[in-house]
């Protein structure tokens, strides 16, 4: 998988400040938010343009646009709802799916509850958001299901990654012939034993909805 890791003192703080136990779930919230924008400016890199021209009130200017079909941004319930904002403000014409996801906590495992997205997402390039990236179960599972749809282009937003997950997703998808790149703020340093990202910011969904 194509790793990128934001390297910019602006992510840099506000991830601290969403990372710390005092932050409350408003301001959690605002964070994720700021965070997505300026992850979506680099993982949007590679977004399909048509070039067109329009007229300046002095002369004709090169220019483009979004080309069609316009990109599908799909979060990941219930977390990965708290960066969808961020991601709209910066595609105002993408399309939005969802996938409802849950990681069963015993066995660490990703149930699907919810999808309503387009049934052929051939020639789409598709956003996936979503905070975390720990054990790789749920984005992997995500990825899998998109795949399975026609999608071939495939682009990870996550606030924070675990190398188990990176590492994870580089074996399920070894030899699938589909790039797959991850945006993220930071690469932390493990999985603790309950699966938690070390040092991590906690539950997210928790800590932007409450706990469930
Ligand atoms: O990489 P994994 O080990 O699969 O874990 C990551 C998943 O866990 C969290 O969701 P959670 O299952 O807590 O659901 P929620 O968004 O409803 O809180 C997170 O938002 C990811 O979807
Ligand atoms: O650290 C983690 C791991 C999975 N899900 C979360 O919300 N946080
Ligand atoms: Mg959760």
């Amino acid at each position: 998988m194509e790793t990128l890791v934001v390297d910019h003192p602006l992510v840099a703080h506000k991830l601290t400040v969403l990372r710390d136990v005092n932050t409350d779930s408003p301001t959690f919230r605002r964070l994720a938010d700021e965070l997505v924008t300026l992850l979506a400016y680099e993982a949007t890199r590679q977004v399909r343009v048509t070039e067109l021209t329009v007229e300046t009130p002095v002369a004709p200017a090169r220019g483009v646009r979004l080309a069609q079909p316009y990109p599908l941004v799909v979060p990941i319930l219930r977390a990965g709802l708290g960066m969808l904002d961020g991601m709209t403000r910066l595609l105002p014409t993408a399309e939005v799916g969802f996938l409802g996801m849950v990681r069963n906590e015993s066995t660490l495992q990703a149930e699907t509850y919810a999808t309503r997205l387009p049934e052929d997402l051939s020639g789409r390039q598709v956003y996936v958001v979503d905070p975390m990236l720990a054990t790789g179960g749920t984005l992997a599972a995500a990825i899998q299901f998109l795949f399975d749809r026609g999608a071939d282009d495939v682009t990870a937003l996550c606030l924070l990654a675990a190398p188990e997950g990176i590492a994870y997703m580089d074996k399920v998808f070894v030899g699938s012939g589909r790039p797959i790149r991850l945006v993220t703020a930071a690469l932390d340093e493990r999985l603790n034993e309950h699966g938690y990202i070390v040092p991590g910011l906690g539950d997210a969904g928790d800590r932007l909805y409450g706990v469930v």
